[in-house]
């Protein structure tokens, strides 16, 4: 099974992935948080760093666009082509409604001729590989096969499917009965991703869909980052090991941003996933989260660090 990192934006940037990799041996794919190419030309520098090649040594990295202007994604795909990168994403999935109203993520599945008319101009511009990551429609399921009729269209090297429509956004259950007509439809090759958090969610998944050689895994694999590891038979989640992930990346943000709020709110992000690792960890959560100044958050995480691992934890969303 093909393994990908998913991108969840202001958590898995290269910082991550590098302690990621570092930690817990590198996902087959890193993809990058959406870049957001548009009219100046110019991608930020947030943008910049994160897919730097020197920021990224030794990883397998997608980068992912979002945009509906084909005119600065192949401004976009060339930067990248520069830089080493032969394959891109493009993100037809993004739910939140300021990107919807704009028609982009899951906002390009709103007008199909539009899309069509995107697709032609970028695939016909680039000598690389595209695929998409995209959601089953923005209200029912149903409007995926007409979707999938204009991916067919193209040479995509891989569809991702978000198995869930754009307003249900990340709550619900993923569709499978739609993903299996979508499996048995698309002609490129498809990767499956939608709440497999534990080892026993991706089982359950391989012997519903045994032929699917592509899953994408996001928050699951935050939450327990040996995920991979233990997917693969090969996981011994111990607190060093998650303790040497935690500290490297604390570091690397104290190191590289400026200022402590920045730096608290990464790790408050982090532990909002993080926590589900940890029993009765949802006090010490609150510390974590209260916390104002980086002593403070430092004395939280100590204590959380001192509560027992759960065996078989996974993602559960904080009540
Ligand atoms: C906070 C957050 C940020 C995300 N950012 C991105 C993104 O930049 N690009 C993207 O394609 N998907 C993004 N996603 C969606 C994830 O990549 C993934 O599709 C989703 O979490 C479902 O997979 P999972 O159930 O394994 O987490 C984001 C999701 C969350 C919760």
């Amino acid at each position: 099974m093909h393994l990908s990192f998913a991108p969840l934006e202001g958590i898995t940037g290269y910082r991550f992935r590098n302690a990621h990799a570092r930690w817990f041996g590198a996902a087959d794919r890193y993809f990058t948080p959406f870049l957001t190419p548009n009219q100046t030309y110019k991608f930020t520098s947030r943008e910049k760093n994160d897919v730097l090649p020197e920021n990224n040594t030794g990883l397998t990295i997608i980068p992912q666009l979002l945009t509906n202007n084909a005119e600065h994604c192949l401004w976009a795909l060339d930067v990248l082509k520069n830089q080493g990168y032969d394959e891109v994403n493009l993100n037809f999935g993004c739910p939140s409604g300021t990107v919807i109203v704009k028609r982009k993520g899951a906002g390009m599945l709103t007008d199909l001729e539009e899309l069509d008319r995107f697709l032609d101009a970028v695939c016909n511009g680039f000598s690389g590989k595209i695929s998409v990551k995209t959601r089953l429609g923005l209200q029912s399921s149903d409007e995926f096969p007409r979707i999938l009729d204009i991916y067919n269209r193209y040479p995509l090297s891989e569809v991702i499917i978000h198995a869930r429509v754009q307003k249900d956004f990340y709550t619900g259950t993923p569709d499978l009965e739609a993903f299996s007509a979508a499996l048995s439809a698309c002609r490129h090759p498809v990767c499956y991703n939608g709440d497999l958090f534990t080892v026993s969610d991706y089982e359950r998944f391989c012997q519903t869909f045994p032929t699917v050689e592509r899953v994408m895994l996001g928050r699951g694999w935050i939450a327990n980052p040996d995920l991979g590891n233990q997917i693969r038979g090969k996981g011994t989640l111990d607190k060093t090991r998650l303790r040497g992930f935690h500290d490297e990346l604390y570091t690397a943000y104290r190191e590289t941003l400026s200022g402590e709020t920045p730096v608290l709110f990464k790790m408050k992000e982090l532990w909002f996933y993080l926590h589900c690792l940890f029993e009765d960890s949802e006090k010490v959560l609150k510390k974590i989260r209260k916390a104002k100044r980086l002593r403070d958050y430092e004395c939280a995480m100590n204590e959380m660090f001192d509560h027992a691992l759960i065996a078989d934890a996974g993602y559960r969303p904080v009540k």
